[in-house]
C-alpha cells in the first residue's frame, strides 16, 4: 500500500489560485445561529401541514423581508474557501457553501470529518426529512454525497485536493433519517495522480452503504 502523506504546508494554498480564505474560527457565533434556524425553518415548511393564506403568506412576506435585509450585504465570491484547524494539528481547506460540510450552508447537514486514529477521516451526522428519499430512508443521491464528501476529505487529508473521477457506491440496508450515520474513509493505494479510497456508513455498527472511488488529484502549477 502507497500512501504518501503531504504535510499541510506543502498543500496549495487557495489564495494562490484567486481564492478567498476565511479562517473557521472567524465565523460569527451569531452567523451560526443564523444558518441553524434557517435550516430548521427549510425542515419546518417542508413539513408544515398549516393552511390557512394569510398564515403562509405572511410567513412568505416575513422570509422576504429577511432575506432582502442579508442581500444589502455584497455577496461572498464563489469558491470562497474556510480554513479550519483539525484535532491531530493538521488543517484543511473546503469551500464555505459545500452542500455536505459547508459552515455557512444552511442545506448543509454539515457533516464535519476529522482524521482516525487508525487511518482516514471519520465522522457523524444524523440526518432530518430534508435529506428524504423513500419513507423515512435517507435519499440514495444524498447518501453518495455523503460517501463523496467522505471519500474526498481522506484523499486531500493523505495526499493533496483532487476531483472525484469515479464513485461507485453499494447500497446494502436502508439507511435511515434520524439516526446517527457514523461516516469513514481511508486511502487504499495512489497510483501517480490517482487515489483509490474506499468509504462506509454504518448505523448502529451495520454498513449500510460502502463506496470505492478515485480521487485525481489537481495539478498544482509549479
Ligand atoms: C484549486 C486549489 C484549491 C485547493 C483547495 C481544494 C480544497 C478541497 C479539499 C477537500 C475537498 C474534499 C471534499 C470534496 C468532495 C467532493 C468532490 C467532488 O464533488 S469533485 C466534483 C465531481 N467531479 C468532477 O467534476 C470531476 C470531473 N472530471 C474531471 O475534471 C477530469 O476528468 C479529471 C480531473 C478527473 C481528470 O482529468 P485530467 O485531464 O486532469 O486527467 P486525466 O489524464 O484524464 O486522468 C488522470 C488519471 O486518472 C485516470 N482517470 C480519469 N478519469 C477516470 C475515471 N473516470 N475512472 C478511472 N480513472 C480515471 C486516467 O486514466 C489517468 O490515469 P493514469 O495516470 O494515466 O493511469
Amino acid at each position: 500500500m502507497t500512501v504518501n502523506t503531504q504535510p499541510a504546508t506543502e498543500r496549495p494554498d487557495p489564495r494562490a489560485f484567486g481564492l478567498p480564505v476565511v479562517e473557521q474560527a472567524d465565523i460569527p457565533a451569531e452567523l451560526r445561529t443564523l444558518v441553524g434556524r434557517v435550516h430548521a425553518l427549510i425542515d419546518t415548511v417542508a413539513n408544515t401541514t398549516e393552511t390557512d393564506p394569510a398564515v403562509l403568506a405572511e410567513a412568505a412576506a416575513a422570509v422576504e423581508e429577511v432575506t432582502d435585509r442579508l442581500a444589502a450585504a455584497p455577496r461572498r465570491q464563489i469558491g470562497t474557501m474556510v480554513r479550519r484547524d483539525l484535532p491531530d494539528g493538521d488543517s484543511e481547506y473546503g469551500t464555505i457553501t459545500n452542500i455536505v460540510a459547508g459552515d455557512t450552508n444552511p442545506a448543509a447537514p454539515p457533516l464535519s470529518l476529522v482524521p482516525a486514529a487508525g487511518g482516514g477521516v471519520h465522522g457523524e451526522v444524523t440526518l432530518d426529512t430534508v435529506y428524504q428519499g423513500p419513507p423515512g430512508l435517507v435519499h440514495g443521491g444524498w447518501i453518495a454525497a455523503l460517501l463523496d464528501q467522505a471519500v474526498g476529505t481522506a484523499s486531500s487529508l493523505a495526499t493533496s485536493p483532487g476531483l472525484t473521477a469515479r464513485l461507485e457506491v453499494n447500497y446494502r440496508r436502508p439507511t435511515p433519517l434520524f439516526n446517527p450515520l457514523e461516516i469513514t474513509a481511508e486511502v487504499e493505494r495512489t497510483e501517480r495522480r490517482k487515489v483509490y479510497v474506499n468509504g462506509r456508513i454504518r448505523v448502529n455498527g451495520e454498513v449500510t452503504a460502502e463506496a470505492t472511488a478515485i480521487m485525481v488529484r489537481v495539478e498544482v502549477p509549479e
